[in-house]
């Protein structure tokens, strides 16, 4: 089978030529890229490359537009309705897509997470992206990347291990005319190369991630590493209110989901940021997650927060636990 990532690696290793130290992660990184995409270590491979390739077979003259509400694609000279119902279903073939929306030549990605909302709540706490180097750990379909290019970063590398999501945002890509500086690689943040004289990026994300790991002060670790001194660490998860005490560790599930470990309340986390040694912690955003901004879609046709949540009272999951709470951390690594 062809390889569909290669020409998109190729080019993030050519906008990583001038930039010390991650201009060795060509060839550090390699034999992890080789075994991420390799049909044999991925039963869906063959179906998503299938999908991806008939996503390619349509029109990429489209102009490219990220605004406030959406991050869309659409040409002068509009497809037919039957053209426009053979897209659909090639991009369907990409289910579940849950991080959005996107609009391609006026078909609208409802995605299950209006993650748009997100990322009002937390654009207007950071600094400036304005012509800074971005990496988004757990990047998702990569709906933040292109934000933050349109916020004005000159670079954006998202890393999550879900070949999904890189098959969806390799999609999007697709529709785009000009060649823009967003990245997806797939892997995890364990496996990215970490260089003793300091990380490469400005800006680092984490959103959505903490609290599937099980080693939550690895990964704050991880991502400082990833940072040059002085750079701006923007970290999203799931805490406890105050008063249910420090730290939830499930018993089982948490809102059916099995991989969710520790979630501490704010204190906590900005203890826990600090120990790591990040300094000007602080929680700029507070906001449970409503059934409106997470929900089943035409999109993702599969149960949502509303089936995670305790019928006769949503304030809790379907387990007793606190109903999700999301606290947006902004710190920075000391120069
Ligand atoms: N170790 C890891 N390294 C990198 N990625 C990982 C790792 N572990 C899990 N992921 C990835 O982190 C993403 C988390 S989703 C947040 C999306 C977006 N950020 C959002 O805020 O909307 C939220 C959720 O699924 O609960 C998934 O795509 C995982 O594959």
């Amino acid at each position: 089978m062809q390889n569909p990532f290669k020409i998109h690696f190729e080019n993030l290793w050519q906008a990583l030529h001038d930039n010390e130290p991650l201009n060795s992660w060509s060839s550090l990184l390699q034999p992890a890229l080789e075994a991420a995409v390799a049909a044999e270590n991925n039963g869906n491979l063959v179906r998503w490359s299938h999908a991806l390739e008939q996503i390619k077979a349509f029109p990429n003259n489209a102009n490219f537009a990220i605004d406030q509400a959406s991050v869309s694609a659409s040409s002068a000279s509009s497809l037919s309705e039957q053209e426009k119902l053979a897209l659909t279903e090639a991009l369907k073939g990409l289910h579940p897509w849950r991080k959005g929306p996107f609009d391609l030549h006026d078909i609208h990605i409802d995605t299950e997470w209006r993650s748009d909302w997100k990322w009002d709540r937390v654009y207007p706490h950071i600094a400036s992206l304005e012509n800074r180097t971005v990496l988004d750990i757990g990047c998702g379909s990569g709906y933040h990347l292109w934000r933050m290019l349109g916020s004005g970063a000159k670079l954006a590398v998202g890393v999550d291990p879900s070949l999904l999501s890189m098959m969806q945002f390799l999609s999007v890509e697709h529709f785009i005319k000009q060649q823009q500086p967003a990245y997806f690689l797939p892997l995890t943040l364990e496996q990215l190369p970490i260089d003793k004289r300091g990380g490469g990026f400005d800006s680092v994300f984490s959103m959505g991630v903490l609290y599937h790991r099980r080693s939550p002060i690895d990964h704050i670790y991880d991502l400082k590493s990833q940072l040059r001194g002085g750079g701006e660490l923007i970290l999203e998860t799931l805490v406890i209110p105050e008063d249910y005490g420090q730290m939830l560790l499930p018993e089982d599930r948490y809102a059916q989901m099995r991989n969710v470990w520790f979630l501490p309340n704010v204190k906590e986390l900005q203890h826990w940021l600090q120990r790591c040694g990040f300094i000007n912690v602080r929680c700029v955003d507070l906001n449970p997650t409503s059934i409106d901004e997470q929900r089943t879609t035409e999109w993702m046709e599969w149960n949502s927060l509303e089936s995670f949540l305790d019928p006769q009272d949503h304030s809790k999951t379907i387990e007793g636990y606190p109903a999700p709470l999301r606290a947006v951390m902004v710190c920075n690594k000391p120069q």
